[in-house]
Parts: C-alpha cells; structure tokens; sequence
C-alpha cells in the first residue's frame, strides 16, 4: 500500500519477531537469517525497520550517517533505568557531540597505545588464572568469570586504577550481580511502553520496581568508584579523574560521570568477555583451526617469549581467527538500534520520522551471498584481509569484514580497545593451549560436540555452561607465565 507520500511502505517480515517456544534461539536466529535486505514492522505504536544487508546499511547508516545516528529513548530503558542520562542511549543531539569526544578520548588509539603494558599484563594474569583453574579441575572450567574478570579490570584500571585479583572477590560479584540485571533490562522486551504507550501510565508494574531498584544500585555502585578517585590523596591520572576535571569546568555534571562510567562498564566488559567464551567453545569443536593458529605462533613468535602487539601484522592466521570469530560466533546479534527522527526515503519506500532501525548483524553474517558457507566456522575467509575492523568500518560497507561493531557515527566506541583486547586474549590463549572439549564421550568415544545452539540471549549473547580444558602446549608456558618474563 502507498503512504502519504507517494512512496511504497516497506515490506513486512514472514513470521513474527518475537520468538517464544522451545527453541526460541534456533527459530529466532533462522528467522533472523532469512531476511531480505530491509523490512518494516510495526511493535505496537512503533516502527522498527530491520537492516539485513551490507549495502543498504552503507547506503543508510554509513552514507547517511547525519540523519540515521540517532536512538529513540525508551521511557522504561532509557528515561527511567537511566534518568535519561545513558550515553549510548543518548539521541543524536548536542549533549551526544559534546560526550562524545570525551569518551573517543578516553577509548581512542592513543589511549589504547598509551596503556599498552596494562593490557599485556592483565592478559599475562589471565593466562595464569586459566592455567590454575584448569589444572585443579578435572572436569574441565567455563572459563566465562576469568574473562569477565580480565574485561572488568581493564575497565576498572583506566577507570580508576583499581584492580580486582580473584573471582571470588566480592567486588567482582557485586558488578556481576549490579551489572547483569542492569544490561537484561535495556532488552528490547523492555521497550513495552514505546510499543503500548499506555504502559507509562501504570504506577507499580513490576518491571517499573525493577528499574528504579536497580537503577538505585547501579548509581551506588559507580557513585562509590567516583567517590573513591575523589578520596585518592595522590591523585592518581585515570579517566575518572578527567571526568571529575570536566566537573570542574562545568561540562559534565554528577550524573553525566556516573551514566559515562556506566557506558564503559556495560559496553566494555562483557562484549569481550563474551567473544572470548565464544571463540574458547568454538575453538574447542575446531582442534584443526588451533593446529594452523598453533604453527603459526611456533613459526613468527617461537616458545621462548609471549606474542605480543607489534606481532599481530606477522599473524595473519590469528588475525582471522578473530575476524571470522567476531562473524560466526558474535556477542551481539541485533545491535543497539539507532533511530531516525525525520522522514526518508530509500529505493522508492517510506521511511517514517521516528522509526528504530536495526542492524541486524546475525543475518548479514550468516548470509550466504556475502560468505561462503556461513555456518562454517573458516578462519580462512579472512586471510586475505589485512586492515583492522576499525579501518574497514570506515570503508565501503561491501568490503568490511564484518559488522560486529555496528555501522556508521554510532561505530563502537570502543573498537580500538577491543581489537586490541581480542588480539591480546586469542594470540595469548593459543599460544599458551591447546584448548580441549571436556564434554561427556558421545557412542564414538569423542567428547560431544560443543552446542553453540544453546545460547543465553540478552544484549549480549552468551553460550550456555560448556566445559573444556586448557592444556598447556610446552614447558616455557609455565616458566613464563609465573617467572621471568623473557627465557
Ligand atoms: C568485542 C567487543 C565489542 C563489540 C562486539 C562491541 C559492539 C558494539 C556495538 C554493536 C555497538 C553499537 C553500535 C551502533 O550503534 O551501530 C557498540 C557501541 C559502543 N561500544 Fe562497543 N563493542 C565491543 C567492545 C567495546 C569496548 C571494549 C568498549 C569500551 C571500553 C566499548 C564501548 C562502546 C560504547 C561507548 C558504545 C556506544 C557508542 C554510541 O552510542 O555512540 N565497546 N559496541
């Protein structure tokens, strides 16, 4: 049917887009594959349009960037569980381009270069952790809590200097508890009153209590970290203290450092942690793809010293094995949809002013138009690609590797940080291990296959409990890892 404007309305997805029932992942994740290049779909009040192909989300998101930048703010996600104050929530409007060269100062290259020895020594440390975990279980370990871990201490040093040694610190159980419940109420599930407006009217709905509960948690627990740099007598540099320097001036206020802190916490910690538990299961079902990383380590680094960043151009096969990770098995499967707030139009269709537009990374990445046998897990793919995912995302949309990290303004800002923690954690893991499935033996005396169907989705997806093990691959990994740092 014709809109208003003469155009033609988008198409309409086959099936529905929530998927309940008792494989909701496997329907959802098939459905989610099986998309043309850009629907429309009405949630209630509001219009999502779904993005399913490389081109058109260069053609919209990238090339139009100035118009398809923006969120539209929940009142239960955004309003309320974040007092309107959450930077990757934020719309495309004066206070997001004041943010965010702050937050590109804090997360750009030089950033990444300046705290180089602080990443390589928490991956050191993340080594020695899977080491002990691994020998004292025989079972094997869901090595889920070392990353999680390793990604808050990165997050917390260059926060405030402050690291955390074990997962049984109550510190660490104190971010998972606040952190986790905060990230599973930004679902889009959540985003009830958007679709039934009416939903904002009602006073005690459960989902209302949650929000402001842990709202009032989370403020705790990032006011304490500030109130902690505040308190430091020696003043020690760290992104807080620039924070509490903008205070000073008057650019940011109180709420503006806590829900800036938050953005590193939420976006920082688990979307590594989770590509490494990932790659680690993945990796375990695919012993030949170690066998090639394993050469490759032996032949450019050798066993006398850990790999280290000025490497990775001479690791090609390491290189892809991320690239190819952060495509088959990523930890984010729908993006964080932008917005757009005025009209448009594309190819003749209709796109309305305040419509929610999703990058719908699952599909494009298991599409088979653009990659080979998709659900294959082929490191290989990406061999011929030698630029960084941050380079390509700049580039023609055809030609990026993937699109992990989203598309357009709202690229990740992280994505230097990241690129660097992946190389840091797969480069370090396979040169340390062969990593091996601990799983029960199936009727062919093998260990079973990790199942990756099994997934624990949320903002970030996780795969569920899997056991394997981490065998050290030679004598100087010890020796290494807990004595001197070169042999
Ligand atoms: C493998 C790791 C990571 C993945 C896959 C990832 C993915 C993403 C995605 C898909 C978005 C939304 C992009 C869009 O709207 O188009 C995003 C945004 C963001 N990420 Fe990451 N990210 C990762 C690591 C990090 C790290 C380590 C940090 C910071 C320490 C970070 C900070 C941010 C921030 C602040 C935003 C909000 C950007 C905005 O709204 O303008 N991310 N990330």
């Amino acid at each position: 049917s014709n809109t208003p404007h003469g155009l033609k309305k988008l198409p309409t997805p086959p099936g529905h887009f929530f998927h309940v029932g008792r494989e909701p992942h496997k329907k959802f994740t098939e459905w989610a594959r099986s998309l043309g290049d850009i629907y429309g779909v009405h949630m209630g009040q509001q219009y999502w349009i779904i993005l399913t192909g490389d081109k058109v989300v260069g053609e919209l998101l990238q090339k139009r960037g100035g118009k398809y930048s923006s969120r539209i703010t929940s009142y239960y996600t955004y309003d309320l569980l974040t007092r309107g104050k959450s930077y990757f929530g934020c719309p495309y409007n004066e206070r997001y381009r004041m943010l965010t060269p702050i937050m590109h100062g804090a997360l750009g290259q030089r950033s990444v270069k300046e705290n180089s020895k602080l990443l390589d020594n928490e991956f050191r440390i993340l080594m020695q952790n899977l080491c002990n975990a691994s020998t004292n279980a025989k079972d094997g370990v869901y090595p889920k809590n070392w990353f999680q871990l390793t990604s808050l201490n990165i997050i917390t040093i260059l926060c405030l200097n402050k690291r955390t040694e074990t997962v049984d610190d109550p510190f660490f159980t104190e971010f998972k508890t606040v952190m986790e419940e905060h990230m599973d109420l930004v679902k889009i599930t959540n985003r009830l009153s958007e679709f039934f407006p009416i939903m904002k009217l009602i006073p005690n709905t459960s989902l209302r209590n949650k929000i402001i509960a842990n709202r009032t948690k989370v403020e705790a627990f990032l006011g304490k970290l500030i109130k902690e740099v505040e308190n430091d007598k020696e003043k020690k540099p760290c992104i807080i203290r620039n924070f509490l320097h903008k205070k000073d001036e008057g650019i940011l206020d109180e709420l503006d450092i806590i829900y800036l802190v938050d953005a590193f916490f939420a976006a920082g910690t688990d979307t590594i942690a989770s590509s490494l538990t990932w790659l680690s299961a993945t990796l375990a079902n695919n012993p030949e793809v170690q066998s090639k990383a394993h050469q490759e380590l032996d032949r450019v680094i050798g066993q006398s010293r850990l790999p280290e960043v000025s490497d990775e151009q001479n690791l090609p096969y390491i290189r892809a094995i991320i690239k190819e990770g952060q495509r088959y098995c990523a930890p984010i499967y729908l993006g964080v949809p932008h917005g757009i707030e005025e009209d448009d139009e594309y190819n003749g269709y209709h796109i309305p002013a305040n419509s929610v537009v999703v990058l719908n990374q699952y599909g494009i990445h298991m599409d088979e138009k653009r990659y080979e046998n998709p659900k294959e897990f082929k490191p290989e793919r990406f061999l011929g690609v030698t630029e960084s995912s941050a380079a390509l995302a700049n580039r023609n949309s055809e030609n990026r590797d993937h699109f992990g990290f989203g598309a357009g303004r709202r690229l990740c800002t992280g994505i230097h940080m990241a690129e660097r923690e992946l190389f840091l954690g797969v480069s370090h893991l396979l040169w340390c291990f062969r990593i091996e499935n601990a799983s029960p033996l199936g009727e062919d005396g093998k260990p079973i296959p990790i199942d990756l169907n099994k997934v624990r989705l949320g903002i970030s997806v996780w795969p569920e409990d899997y056991r394997v093990k981490f065998i050290i691959r030679h004598d100087n990994v010890e020796k290494l890892l807990f004595g001197l740092s070169q042999i």
